[in-house]
């Protein structure tokens, strides 16, 4: 099978406060890598003509692309809101979280060959994984508007936009580390 190139900026979000897991973990070493961000970073970064960090501060220590958050409020909604204005040349972006390092380059690759008429195209397994997909620019304007009443729910954006939720099986895939216990879990599947 070719080797899938994709030509669209991808983004991960790691601004999150990860009160769950009781330290950040965009900063938990993971496989080889100091820390989970490198790992997600560097392993995505050959299938997209760009790669950045989503984030509020610069706390990584590696050569990156970065987009910084302007509002203090944590919020994935805030961070979307930056993410399409900086790349505001782009109609269309990958998101993913940098919590969920197992998502397969096959899933993304057909999560965007299946977003043609969608403003946002995302995975479902038995639950929606809301911010695994991708998002077209033409979300900004409902996101702002979100924002300015304090909306900060991501299914919230999804439910009132054009959204594919495109179905896949493999839960396991989709395996998210919030708590320390997850994080274990995802070690122990990587090493
Ligand atoms: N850039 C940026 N990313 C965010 C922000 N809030 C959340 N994220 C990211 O969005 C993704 C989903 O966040 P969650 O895992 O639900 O929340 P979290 O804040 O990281 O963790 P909890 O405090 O345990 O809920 C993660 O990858 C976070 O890093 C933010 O304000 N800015």
């Amino acid at each position: 099978m070719e080797t899938p190139y994709f030509e669209i900026p991808c983004v991960i979000l790691c601004g999150g406060k990860s009160s769950r897991m009781g330290e950040d973990k965009a900063l938990l070493p993971f496989s080889n890598y100091p820390t989970l961000s490198q790992f997600q970073y560097e392993r995505l970064k050959p299938f997209f003509k760009e790669i950045y960090l989503s984030s509020k501060t610069d706390k990584f220590n590696f050569e990156k692309n970065l987009i910084l958050d302007k509002e203090n409020i944590h919020s994935p909604m805030v961070a979307l809101k930056n993410i399409f204005e900086t790349l505001k040349n782009e109609d269309k972006i990958f998101i993913i979280t940098v919590d969920t390092p197992f998502v397969k380059i096959e899933t993304i690759e057909k999560i965007i060959n299946n977003s043609q008429e969608y403003s946002i195209t995302v995975a479902k397994t038995e639950k929606t994984h809301n911010l695994c997909g991708l998002f077209h620019k033409s979300c900004l304007s409902f996101i702002n508007k979100m924002l300015e009443e304090d909306i900060h729910k991501v299914g919230f954006l999804l439910k009132n936009s054009a959204t594919k939720e495109l179905q896949f099986e493999d839960e396991d895939e989709f395996l998210n580390m919030n708590n320390k216990d997850e994080y274990l879990k995802a070690k122990s599947i990587i090493s």
